[in-house]
Protein backbone atom coordinates (compact mmCIF):
# COMPACT_ATOMS: atom_id res chain seq x y z
CA UNK A 1 0.00 0.00 0.00
CA UNK A 2 1.25 3.46 -0.68
CA UNK A 3 0.00 6.51 0.91
CA UNK A 4 0.07 9.67 -2.13
CA UNK A 5 0.48 13.07 -0.86
CA UNK A 6 -0.22 15.24 -4.04
CA UNK A 7 1.63 18.38 -3.97
CA UNK A 8 0.59 19.90 -7.31
CA UNK A 9 0.48 23.10 -6.53
CA UNK A 10 -3.01 23.98 -7.43
CA UNK A 11 -3.92 21.50 -4.52
CA UNK A 12 -1.52 23.11 -2.21
CA UNK A 13 -3.05 26.60 -2.74
CA UNK A 14 -6.86 25.76 -2.11
CA UNK A 15 -6.20 23.62 0.66
CA UNK A 16 -4.35 26.52 1.75
CA UNK A 17 -7.65 28.64 1.22
CA UNK A 18 -9.73 26.09 3.11
CA UNK A 19 -7.50 26.54 6.34
CA UNK A 20 -8.60 29.94 6.85
CA UNK A 21 -10.96 30.80 9.63
CA UNK A 22 -13.43 32.94 8.30
CA UNK A 23 -14.29 31.42 4.86
CA UNK A 24 -17.68 31.18 3.93
CA UNK A 25 -19.83 27.89 3.48
CA UNK A 26 -19.94 28.24 -0.53
CA UNK A 27 -16.38 28.78 -0.64
CA UNK A 28 -15.58 25.87 1.36
CA UNK A 29 -18.25 23.75 -0.84
CA UNK A 30 -16.58 25.11 -4.02
CA UNK A 31 -13.07 24.44 -2.90
CA UNK A 32 -13.46 20.77 -1.32
CA UNK A 33 -15.08 19.63 -4.74
CA UNK A 34 -12.35 21.20 -6.28
CA UNK A 35 -9.76 19.20 -4.74
CA UNK A 36 -11.92 16.14 -4.70
CA UNK A 37 -11.57 16.67 -8.64
CA UNK A 38 -8.11 17.22 -8.75
CA UNK A 39 -7.18 13.82 -6.02
CA UNK A 40 -9.14 12.08 -8.30
CA UNK A 41 -7.35 12.69 -10.92
CA UNK A 42 -4.22 11.10 -9.44
CA UNK A 43 -5.95 8.06 -7.98
CA UNK A 44 -7.48 7.26 -11.38
CA UNK A 45 -3.90 7.43 -13.42
CA UNK A 46 -3.64 3.41 -12.89
CA UNK A 47 -6.84 2.76 -15.04
CA UNK A 48 -6.19 0.27 -17.46
CA UNK A 49 -6.59 1.28 -21.31
CA UNK A 50 -7.39 -0.52 -24.28
CA UNK A 51 -7.13 0.47 -28.24
CA UNK A 52 -10.39 0.80 -30.09
CA UNK A 53 -10.88 1.84 -33.56
CA UNK A 54 -13.05 4.92 -34.61
CA UNK A 55 -13.82 7.36 -37.44
CA UNK A 56 -11.37 10.07 -37.66
CA UNK A 57 -12.08 13.76 -38.49
CA UNK A 58 -10.80 12.96 -42.38
CA UNK A 59 -12.68 9.67 -42.28
CA UNK A 60 -9.94 7.40 -42.22
CA UNK A 61 -9.99 4.57 -39.41
CA UNK A 62 -8.27 5.69 -36.33
CA UNK A 63 -6.60 3.63 -33.64
CA UNK A 64 -7.72 5.60 -30.40
CA UNK A 65 -6.93 5.00 -26.41
CA UNK A 66 -10.51 3.89 -24.06
CA UNK A 67 -10.72 3.08 -20.41
CA UNK A 68 -10.73 -0.49 -20.30
CA UNK A 69 -14.44 -1.05 -18.91
CA UNK A 70 -13.44 -0.50 -15.33
CA UNK A 71 -16.34 -0.62 -13.35
CA UNK A 72 -16.18 1.95 -10.49
CA UNK A 73 -18.16 3.06 -7.36
CA UNK A 74 -17.61 5.95 -5.35
CA UNK A 75 -18.07 5.83 -1.52
CA UNK A 76 -18.90 9.40 0.19
CA UNK A 77 -18.94 8.28 3.90
CA UNK A 78 -22.01 10.41 5.12
CA UNK A 79 -22.07 13.35 5.67
CA UNK A 80 -19.06 15.23 4.58
CA UNK A 81 -18.22 12.75 2.22
CA UNK A 82 -20.90 13.92 0.35
CA UNK A 83 -18.87 17.40 0.17
CA UNK A 84 -16.81 15.81 -2.29
CA UNK A 85 -18.83 13.91 -4.57
CA UNK A 86 -19.36 16.75 -7.02
CA UNK A 87 -15.83 16.77 -7.63
CA UNK A 88 -15.45 12.90 -7.85
CA UNK A 89 -18.14 12.63 -10.06
CA UNK A 90 -17.34 15.50 -12.40
CA UNK A 91 -14.10 13.26 -14.13
CA UNK A 92 -16.11 9.74 -13.51
CA UNK A 93 -19.55 10.56 -14.45
CA UNK A 94 -20.60 6.93 -15.10
CA UNK A 95 -19.54 5.52 -11.60
CA UNK A 96 -22.08 4.05 -8.99
CA UNK A 97 -22.69 5.64 -5.64
CA UNK A 98 -22.59 3.29 -2.70
CA UNK A 99 -23.10 5.46 0.68
CA UNK A 100 -22.06 5.25 4.01
CA UNK A 101 -23.30 6.76 7.73
CA UNK A 102 -20.88 6.91 10.26
CA UNK A 103 -20.01 9.58 13.03
CA UNK A 104 -17.89 9.74 15.49
CA UNK A 105 -18.93 9.34 18.81
CA UNK A 106 -17.17 12.40 20.35
CA UNK A 107 -15.81 10.87 23.69
CA UNK A 108 -14.53 7.75 22.44
CA UNK A 109 -13.69 8.93 19.36
CA UNK A 110 -15.04 5.65 17.36
CA UNK A 111 -17.13 5.68 14.43
CA UNK A 112 -20.83 4.82 14.91
CA UNK A 113 -22.46 3.40 12.02
CA UNK A 114 -26.11 4.57 11.00
CA UNK A 115 -26.91 3.57 7.32
CA UNK A 116 -25.04 1.80 4.37
CA UNK A 117 -26.59 1.31 0.83
CA UNK A 118 -23.64 -0.42 -1.66
CA UNK A 119 -24.10 -1.03 -5.30
CA UNK A 120 -24.20 -4.19 -6.67
CA UNK A 121 -21.03 -6.39 -8.51
CA UNK A 122 -18.77 -4.73 -5.58
CA UNK A 123 -16.16 -7.90 -6.24
CA UNK A 124 -16.02 -6.36 -9.92
CA UNK A 125 -15.82 -2.73 -9.24
CA UNK A 126 -13.38 -0.35 -7.86
CA UNK A 127 -14.06 1.60 -4.87
CA UNK A 128 -13.13 5.18 -4.18
CA UNK A 129 -13.95 6.19 -0.79
CA UNK A 130 -14.31 9.53 -0.10
CA UNK A 131 -14.13 11.93 2.99
CA UNK A 132 -12.55 14.83 3.57
CA UNK A 133 -10.72 13.97 7.00
CA UNK A 134 -8.92 11.25 7.77
CA UNK A 135 -8.06 11.55 11.87
CA UNK A 136 -8.05 8.57 13.81
CA UNK A 137 -8.51 6.71 10.86
CA UNK A 138 -11.55 4.68 12.16
CA UNK A 139 -14.45 5.41 10.03
CA UNK A 140 -12.07 4.99 7.29
CA UNK A 141 -11.15 1.31 8.56
CA UNK A 142 -14.77 1.05 9.41
CA UNK A 143 -15.91 1.64 5.61
CA UNK A 144 -13.32 -0.60 4.41
CA UNK A 145 -13.99 -3.74 6.71
CA UNK A 146 -17.78 -2.95 4.86
CA UNK A 147 -16.36 -3.07 1.66
CA UNK A 148 -15.10 -5.75 1.78
CA UNK A 149 -17.73 -7.82 4.13
CA UNK A 150 -19.24 -7.42 0.55
CA UNK A 151 -16.17 -8.80 -1.38
CA UNK A 152 -14.76 -5.27 -2.91
CA UNK A 153 -11.31 -6.75 -3.55
CA UNK A 154 -9.56 -3.36 -4.92
CA UNK A 155 -9.96 0.24 -2.95
CA UNK A 156 -8.71 3.16 -2.58
CA UNK A 157 -9.30 6.24 0.26
CA UNK A 158 -9.22 9.42 -1.23
CA UNK A 159 -9.21 12.74 1.24
CA UNK A 160 -8.45 16.38 1.91
CA UNK A 161 -6.34 15.90 4.97
CA UNK A 162 -4.83 13.29 7.01
CA UNK A 163 -3.23 12.56 10.43
CA UNK A 164 -0.20 10.51 10.11
CA UNK A 165 -1.49 8.06 13.19
CA UNK A 166 -4.82 7.97 11.31
CA UNK A 167 -2.58 6.63 8.30
CA UNK A 168 -0.87 4.43 10.21
CA UNK A 169 -4.03 2.67 11.84
CA UNK A 170 -5.16 2.43 8.08
CA UNK A 171 -1.77 1.08 6.59
CA UNK A 172 -1.65 -1.39 9.93
CA UNK A 173 -5.41 -2.87 9.11
CA UNK A 174 -5.35 -2.59 5.57
CA UNK A 175 -1.72 -2.87 3.46
CA UNK A 176 -3.67 -3.06 -0.11
CA UNK A 177 -5.53 0.00 0.24
CA UNK A 178 -3.94 2.89 -1.29
CA UNK A 179 -4.57 6.38 0.73
CA UNK A 180 -4.52 9.62 -1.79
CA UNK A 181 -4.14 13.02 0.09
CA UNK A 182 -4.17 16.62 -0.51
CA UNK A 183 -2.47 17.21 2.75
CA UNK A 184 -0.96 15.04 5.13
CA UNK A 185 -0.89 17.43 8.52
CA UNK A 186 1.11 17.61 11.54
CA UNK A 187 -1.29 14.90 14.08
CA UNK A 188 -4.34 15.08 16.52
CA UNK A 189 -5.42 17.43 19.09
CA UNK A 190 -6.52 16.07 22.64
CA UNK A 191 -10.22 16.35 21.03
CA UNK A 192 -9.13 13.78 18.04
CA UNK A 193 -9.04 17.27 15.65
CA UNK A 194 -6.31 17.53 12.97
CA UNK A 195 -3.82 20.26 13.29
CA UNK A 196 -4.00 22.26 11.76
CA UNK A 197 -6.33 20.53 9.70
CA UNK A 198 -9.73 22.46 8.46
CA UNK A 199 -11.49 22.07 11.61
CA UNK A 200 -15.20 20.43 11.50
CA UNK A 201 -15.36 19.27 7.88
CA UNK A 202 -18.89 18.42 7.99
CA UNK A 203 -20.25 21.24 9.69
CA UNK A 204 -18.28 23.56 7.28
CA UNK A 205 -19.94 21.95 4.34
CA UNK A 206 -23.23 21.93 5.50
CA UNK A 207 -23.76 24.90 7.70
CA UNK A 208 -24.16 23.59 10.81
CA UNK A 209 -21.73 25.56 13.07
O1 LIG B 1 -10.74 9.35 11.23
P1 LIG B 1 -11.80 9.51 12.26
O2 LIG B 1 -11.26 9.71 13.64
O3 LIG B 1 -12.82 8.43 12.19
O4 LIG B 1 -12.52 10.90 11.98
C1 LIG B 1 -12.88 11.34 10.71
C2 LIG B 1 -14.38 11.34 10.54
O5 LIG B 1 -14.96 12.37 11.35
C3 LIG B 1 -15.71 13.26 10.53
O6 LIG B 1 -17.04 12.89 10.44
P2 LIG B 1 -18.07 13.17 11.63
O7 LIG B 1 -18.10 12.05 12.59
O8 LIG B 1 -17.81 14.53 12.20
O9 LIG B 1 -19.46 13.14 10.88
P3 LIG B 1 -20.10 14.17 9.85
O10 LIG B 1 -19.42 13.94 8.54
O11 LIG B 1 -21.52 13.78 9.85
O12 LIG B 1 -19.88 15.56 10.35
C4 LIG B 1 -15.02 13.13 9.18
O13 LIG B 1 -15.82 13.57 8.10
C5 LIG B 1 -14.69 11.68 9.12
O14 LIG B 1 -15.76 10.87 8.66
O1 LIG C 1 -10.17 17.34 12.24
C1 LIG C 1 -11.23 16.69 12.11
C2 LIG C 1 -11.39 15.40 12.66
C3 LIG C 1 -12.58 14.77 12.48
N1 LIG C 1 -13.57 15.38 11.80
C4 LIG C 1 -13.42 16.62 11.26
O2 LIG C 1 -14.35 17.13 10.62
N2 LIG C 1 -12.25 17.24 11.45
MG1 LIG D 1 -18.40 16.48 11.55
Amino acid sequence: MAVYAIDHPLVKHKVGLMRSANLSTKLFRELASEVAELLTYEATRGLELEKRTIEGWSGEPLLVDKIKGKKVTIVPILRAGIGMMDGVTNLIPSARISVVGLYRNEETLEPVPYFEKFVSQLDERLALIIDPMLATGGSVIATIDMLKKHKCREIKVIVLVAAPEGIKRVQDAHPDVDIYAASVDDGLNEHGYIVPGLGDAGDKLFGTR
